[in-house]
């Protein structure tokens, strides 16, 4: 299934009519840029376009007062002065001639897509939108917003399709407080949101923004609150609050759909977030919530006020929702403190409502909820010259985001005679004789018994990942005799022939490879059932589960929280990812953990298995193709031995590995 786009160019013809510094960033370049970028960048023609529409009274008043709907309706035939005179009941957001009905085609837009999503039509897709919505509440206007498109969706869909339960993401840099009074005492719809706040003092200076607003009633636990209290957040910041509050609460809840308040504000460059992560972490961001619902996502457009970042980072979402390889995630670090301490107290506020986050620590020593009123005391702190500020803003540069081409070949097999290649894969086999030196080595190295066959494939192995090396292949799976044998070859060729890092993920109770643990050449991170003789150090991290990988929860949230920052963080340039017999893994987490490794290592993932793992063939294609893995429904708590053995872990290695804090 395809990648829905919509936009319609006659969302452009509205602009601030009159001086405002408040609102002059808001303008029509910021939908011409970002659809000119997917245009250029060949994006636009690899989804599927689907037409606006306007949105009806019904849709509107899913969100929206009958009065508000009604002044609103006027504005069309205001003068000028009359325009001004409406604006100014509102805060921060301007009215035209033209916005409430290109409001209506924002809307429309966006019901389209979850239309087209919720019926298949589409696996996913962005609406390209203005004006924005987040910020407009029931009988007001606000930050831009004139009807909150992605609160009527929500609404919509739970209405009309009958969901239970819907994720919003909101990773734009602004609070979409008018989706938070939405929904705060309704727990079928998670609203996820980080934001600048500066304890209180940025925009819109919301008490109810902090980590401590939970929601109410029946919604407690279903509002998750992230306040930046600095400035310059990166990269790494933004993925410590996805691996360590968002997918872990987000696994747990198991959404029906998942809607992203898409906006691109909180990207390097922006004159409102003045943060320093790049585009590209929106390709991270966008894949890493690709599993969920079933691979239903619908993303439409918020804030985003930098027309360069703005316009590279809609390209990087677009790229991640097609199914492209995102590139490798460089040099990341751990959360700075300021960072650290959110993510600590939205941990701490949240740990009663979601099990994932029970052994969650307290609040920090240094409770930041003081620090609110403290700084707002001290208002008189020196406030850089508003014009200087933006140039600097302005002179932000960062690297041009990598190309992200697909290989000619998605997924390559090495399958033993008589097994049928699965349809979209490409079965790889050596094209000449394997070369009688390289069979010699491989004899001297790993082959034993000299099984002929062996020697063949593990040759097949080698030229599979020197293809990989060279994007001509972007994934694989092999079925081999002995994948212990096959794993150590591999990672041997890897590291030495092709000097890379090889991320070793090994899942049941086979043989771990100890060769370049030392040197950090391999990471070897090993799930089993048995406590390991294995000593650990930082590139061998063995991971105890007493129920093994059959328990889906203690599972997957060893994946999310310990897994996925190791490898972030280690940024292998190759993944192997070993099934041995044992595992007891089912299908669908296997297929969870393949989807989501494939962030890494710009997808060059290649899966070995035990050659008479038959059934596991086709699963395991179909998430290396790019297919969304199946949802594994609403997870109960973890096995408490298990979250106790993840909680230790993170605790021992977080020296050596920065993205597994989670408290300063
Ligand atoms: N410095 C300009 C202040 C703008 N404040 C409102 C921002 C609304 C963003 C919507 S994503
Ligand atoms: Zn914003």
């Amino acid at each position: 299934m395809g990648t829905a786009l919509i936009y319609d160019e006659e969302m452009t013809r509205y602009k601030l009519l009159w001086v405002d510094p408040a609102c002059k960033i808001e303008v029509p370049e910021r939908l011409v840029v970002s659809y000119g970028a997917l245009v250029e960048n060949g994006l636009a023609d690899r989804c599927v376009s689907i037409p606006v529409r306007e949105a009806t009274d019904a849709d509107i008043l899913l969100v929206h007062s009958e009065e508000y709907l009604e002044a609103v309706k006027k504005t069309p035939y205001m003068t000028l002065e009359e325009l001004k005179e409406f604006t100014l009941q509102y805060g921060d957001v301007y009215f035209h001639p033209n916005i409430y009905h290109c409001a209506k085609l924002a809307l429309g837009a966006t019901l389209q897509l979850v239309d087209n999503v919720m019926t298949g039509k589409v696996r996913n897709g962005l609406a390209l939108v203005r004006p924005p919505g987040h910020h407009s509440m029931r009988s007001a206007a606000s930050g831009f917003c004139i009807f909150n498109n992605v609160a009527i969706a929500a609404q919509y869909v739970k209405q009309k399709y009958g969901v239970k339960r819907v994720l919003i993401v909101d990773w734009d840099i602004h609070h979409g407080q008018g989706v938070q009074y939405s929904f705060e005492d309704d727990p079928s719809v998670l609203y996820f949101s980080w934001h600048r706040y500066e304890h209180q003092k940025f925009w819109p200076n919301l008490r109810e923004s902090d980590f401590d607003v939970v929601g109410k009633e029946k919604g407690a636990g279903s509002t998750i609150n992230v306040p930046w209290n600095k400035v310059k957040m990166q990269n790494s910041d933004y993925l410590s609050i996805f691996f360590h509050v968002l997918l872990p609460v987000a696994y747990e809840f198991s959404p029906d759909l998942v809607l992203v308040c898409a906006g691109f504000d909180s990207a390097i460059g922006d004159p409102e977030g003045e943060m320093c992560a790049t585009p590209d972490i929106f390709a991270h961001l966008t894949h890493l919530l690709m599993n969920l619902a079933g691979g239903k996502l619908c993303a439409v457009l918020e804030g985003g006020y930098n027309l360069k970042s703005l316009a590279q980072s809609v390209c990087q979402t677009v790229h991640s929702l097609l199914g492209d390889p995102a590139p490798r995630p460089a040099n990341l670090e751990g959360p700075c403190n300021s960072a650290l301490e959110s993510l600590q107290c939205v941990r701490s506020a949240h740990r009663k409502y979601w099990s994932c986050l029970k052994h969650a620590a307290d609040l920090p020593t240094s409770d930041i909820s003081t620090k609110r009123i403290k700084l707002a005391e001290d208002e008189e702190e020196e406030k850089l010259d508003e014009v200087e500020k933006e140039k600097l803003i302005a002179a932000m540069v960062w690297p041009q985001p990598v190309k992200r081409v697909t290989p000619p070949t998605r997924t390559a097999v090495v399958l033993p005679d008589g097994v049928a290649c699965p349809d979209r894969c490409k079965h790889f086999s050596l094209s000449e004789d394997p070369d009688p030196l390289v069979v010699q080595k491989l004899r001297e190295n790993f082959i034993k018994d000299a099984d002929d066959k062996d020697a063949v494939t593990l040759s097949s192995l080698i030229a599979l990942v020197d293809k990989m090396e060279k994007n001509e292949i972007c994934s694989g799976l092999a079925l081999v005799r002995d994948v212990s044998m096959a794993m150590r070859c591999v990672a041997q060729h890897a590291t030495t022939a092709l000097s890379n890092r090889v991320l070793v993920v090994c899942v049941g109770d086979g043989i771990v490879p100890h060769r370049g643990t030392d040197d950090g050449k391999t990471l070897v991170v090993h799930f089993s059932s048995k406590e390991s003789e294995e000593q650990e150090c930082k590139y061998l991290i063995p991971v105890c589960l007493k129920k093994g990988c059959s328990d889906a929860s203690g599972f997957i949230q060893a994946v999310l929280g310990l897994l996925l920052p190791l490898g972030y963080e280690y940024d292998p340039s190759l993944v192997l990812l070993v099934q041995t017999p044992g595992s007891g893994i089912c299908d669908s987490v296997w297929q969870q953990l393949t989807g989501l490794l494939q962030g890494l290592a710009q997808g060059h993932i290649l899966v070995l298995m035990q050659e008479d793992e038959r059934t596991c063939i086709d699963p395991t294609c179909s998430s290396l193709l790019g297919d969304a893995a199946p949802s594994l429904g609403q997870l109960h708590a973890a096995p408490p031995e298990d979250v106790e053995a993840v909680e230790n872990l993170r605790q021992r290695l977080k020296a050596d590995w920065k993205l597994l804090q989670t408290t300063e």
